[in-house]
């Protein structure tokens, strides 16, 4: 979007990518045609940040800020940025989960303005021609979603296009990768949810999603088109209706460079989790039993890369799916049920058909029981219990998303364990008090990776993207978490260093790209001096 040398005056003002505000020096007004556009003070972005700090904090609530910030980065990318990076762990959870849950949710209502791209069904046969008319050219990245499960809200249609925005707001805010590659896309295949089909504010097709052979023809016509248009795109799935995101990850994974972060991404941040729990635990993911509440996207993804991750600690394959056992709304995921997806067979063990978690944490006798059902307050005191009686530190993980689907909050984890949970949730629940102690919960949310895995794959440009570079991800998000850290508790990286952790973690998974001969640019030097010279800065340039 850099039309500098040719637009002027109240143009260069409407253009997001090169509006400064207060801050274009005299000799920019003069020479841009900005005088008298303009209050006469010339302010830094420091003292442009100090009136945000002071509007943001006048608002009610955080969606309120969401708001106020989204129109933000629609008049000023920079100051947009640089708000968010001053302090990550403030303004993560307002762009991002949980309160992009009250955004979506709102989505219609609280529209201000366009923020990508909405693809229909029915432009299926001209994606081509349409995303010609999105005015960047080198797109590196598409964020795209079909609303079909936004976090744990269920099926919101082009109400989720909050999530598209706000994932690829991170890559920049938590890894530096430019804002200009970055592209969110809803592609509206319709939606179940008739409250949203028969609101009048509705901004999406308002008619039911076709069979998936159709959402195939639709995802296949999408891909083809943005790969055109878009040369060495990488395509990054978020929140498609679970069974969509795995057939479709199978489809493409050979054939594009895409991933499906639901899948992939959260499988890296549990398993880093894991890993920093262990060490803690002094224990390996051989001595392990793992209980899944929940068998989508997110279970089968996280399943998986414990398989990997048991498989690398000594364990054969199917050893360590047996100690691996997943319940789905339907019940335990067991060998005579016969509405199983390919997905979920090969974990389905021998076993007495139930839906009544506390009876399998009492047969299976977990070590790590992890949320990812949707369901709040899926883990009630009596299952907790148990696990505190099964383990000296039992390892709770309720991933679920946002904060009132947690299966447990923190506080109900470290109460009904006595302090002994090693606890994650999908959200930053507040750290806790507990007989005298304090205790901060883990956030094992796959922002930690995909920010990371982006500006890795925005650097080394590999043809297709791996599980090794997950499980790399995974290894070095837990390797940053040093022994002092660990003694406190503290599963994760702390979130006020985020930008220096994921340089961090891209380094690695790039390290690994050129190791492994999936780069296409030339190995430089220093990767990671070379990594931090492509990093984005939220700073004015001169005009
Ligand atoms: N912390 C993080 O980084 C992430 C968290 N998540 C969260 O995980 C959750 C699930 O996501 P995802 O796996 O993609 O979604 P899916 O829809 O793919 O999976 C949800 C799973 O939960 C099962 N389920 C639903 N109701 C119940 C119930 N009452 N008891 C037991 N199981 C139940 C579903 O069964 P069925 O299919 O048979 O209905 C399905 O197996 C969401 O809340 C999401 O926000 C997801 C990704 C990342
Ligand atoms: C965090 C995330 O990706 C989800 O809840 O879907
Ligand atoms: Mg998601």
């Amino acid at each position: 979007m850099s039309h500098a040398s040719t637009i002027r005056g109240q143009e260069i003002l409407n253009n997001p990518a090169l509006n400064k505000e207060t801050a274009f020096t005299m000799t920019e007004r003069q020479s841009l045609g900005l005088e008298g556009l303009l209050p006469p003070t010339v302010e830094n972005i420091d003292r442009q940040l100090e009136r945000v700090q002071t509007q943001l904090a006048a608002k009610p609530n955080d969606l309120e800020r969401y708001i106020y910030l989204m129109s933000l980065a629609a008049r000023n990318k920079t100051l947009f940025y640089h708000t968010l990076m001053s302090d990550p762990a403030r303004f993560v959870p307002i762009v991002y989960d949980p309160t992009v849950a009250d955004a979506c949710l709102a989505f219609g209502h609280i529209y201000r303005g366009s923020a990508g791209m909405y693809l229909t069904r029915d432009m299926k046969g001209r994606f081509k021609k349409i995303l010609r008319n999105w005015p960047v050219k080198d797109v590196r990245f598409i964020c795209v979603s079909t609303g079909g499960r936004i976090l744990g809200l269920g099926d919101i249609g082009a109400n989720g296009m909050g999530i598209p925005i706000g994932k690829l707001q991170l890559y920049t805010a938590c890894a530096g990768v430019p804002p200009e590659a970055l592209l969110p896309v809803l592609l509206d295949i319709g939606t179940t949810n008739a409250a949203l089909r028969a609101d009048p504010l509705y901004l999406g097709l308002r008619e039911l999603p076709p069979d998936e052979a159709e959402v195939d023809l639709i995802s296949d016509a999408f891909i083809e088109a943005a790969t055109d248009v878009f040369p060495g795109v990488c395509i990054h799935f978020e929140d498609w209706k679970g069974t969509d995101a795995m057939r479709l990850l199978a489809r493409y994974r050979d054939k594009v460079l895409c991933y499906n972060d639901d899948i992939q991404g959260t499988a890296a941040i549990a398993v880093a989790g894991l890993t920093t729990a262990l060490q803690i635990k002094n224990e390996t993911f051989a001595d392990q039993r793992v209980l899944f509440l929940g068998a989508g996207s997110a279970g089968i993804g996280i399943a998986s890369m414990i398989v990997s991750a048991m498989v690398e600690a000594g364990l054969g394959e199917a050893e360590a799916r047996e100690r691996i056992v997943l319940i789905d709304v339907n019940g335990l995921i067991e060998t005579s049920r016969t509405d199983l997806n390919e997905w979920q067979k090969p974990f389905a063990h021998e076993a007495k058909p139930t839906k009544d978690l506390l009876e399998v944490v009492r047969t299976f006798k977990p070590t790590i029981l992890i949320g990812v059902s949707t369901i709040g307050g899926a883990f009630t005191e009596e299952v907790v219990r148990e696990m505190a009686k099964l383990n000296e530190r039992p390892v709770i993980f309720p991933l679920s998303n946002p904060t009132n689907k947690a299966e447990c909050t923190a506080e109900q984890a470290y109460t009904w364990t006595k302090g002994k949970a090693l606890y994650a949730a999908g959200v930053q629940f507040p750290d806790f008090e507990y007989q005298g102690k304090s205790y901060h919960p883990g956030q094992a949310n796959n922002f930690y990776i995909f920010p990371a895995i982006g500006l890795a794959v925005y650097a080394t440009r590999p043809a297709r993207i791996t599980d090794d570079m997950f499980i790399t991800a995974a290894a070095a998000t837990a390797d940053q978490v040093g022994p002092s850290a660990r003694e406190h508790g503290m599963l994760f990286p702390l979130q006020a260093n985020i930008l220096e952790t994921e340089v961090t973690t891209a380094t690695r998974v790039a390290e690994h790209i050129f190791d492994s001969g999936q780069a296409t640019v030339e190995r430089p030097e220093n990767i990671r001096a070379w990594i931090e010279g492509l990093l984005y800065k939220p700073v004015y340039k001169e005009l």
